[in-house]
């Protein structure tokens, strides 16, 4: 199987773990474009979606799945998203496609969040994949001079706008042994909305797929 047959496995499985007249959380990028298709095939079941990008609610509208407003939802049972790398710990770098923050947002929301990946995503430290910071247009200088501060050697995605208008960061050589004290610390610092550590809030089960299947961790 290539990768995108693996990812494909992985997303396909999260629709199991969707209830009857739900609102699922929709996560971003091509592990959860598979799971969007697969969603289309159960749509008469759910309520509709509530997405974490312009790209996901775009997918999903095509298909004729309905998107909520956050605002309009108290309560979500479910988000459902890919990672760029994920530990053991279920602690996982994400925003490879700019998407951080909104999928931050909702996964904040959610009582489950289910990752779904490709084995080449499970490390046994993050940082190879370089963490993506999203920062105020105005604040990038300042905040990419703190980021070398913290150990890392940061890089502007050149070209890319986040869905909330402001810039992505992407720091290379960040040692991170520690990745709930480094999210909050990247965090503070003024100007950052916010960065793809996904560790305080880690993923709650991962599915993960290999040659052998799909195994839920
Ligand atoms: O901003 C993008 C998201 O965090 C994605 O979930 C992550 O980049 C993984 O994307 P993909 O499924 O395309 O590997």
């Amino acid at each position: 199987m290539n990768q995108n047959e693996l990812k494909k496995a992985a997303a396909l499985a999260a629709l199991d773990f969707i209830e009857d007249d739900s609102i699922v959380g929709v996560g971003t990028g091509s592990t959860v474009g598979y799971f969007i298709e697969g969603l289309a095939s159960i749509k008469h079941k759910l309520q509709g979606a509530v997405s974490s990008s312009e790209d996901s609610s775009a997918k999903l509208r095509a298909l004729g799945i309905e998107v909520f407003d956050l605002n309009s939802v108290d309560y979500l049972d479910l988000y459902v998203d890919g990672a760029d790398e994920i530990t053991e710990h279920k602690h996982m770098i994400k925003g490879g496609g700019a998407a951080l923050t909104r999928e931050k947002i909702v996964a904040a929301v959610a009582k489950t969040f289910v990752c779904i990946v490709d084995g080449s995503k499970q490390v046994d430290i993050l940082g190879n994949f370089p963490l993506p910071v999203e920062v105020i247009p105005m604040a990038r200088s300042y905040v990419a001079r703190e980021l070398v501060k913290l150990g890392g050697d940061p890089v502007w995605r050149q070209g890319v706008v986040t869905d909330n208008g402001n810039l992505i960061l992407d720091v290379h050589n960040l040692e991170i042994l520690n990745p709930v004290e480094l999210e909050a610390k990247i965090n503070q610092i003024v100007g950052v909305v916010t960065n793809g550590l996904f560790a305080k809030r880690g993923a709650d089960i991962v599915l993960v797929a290999s040659e052998s299947g799909v195994q839920q961790l």
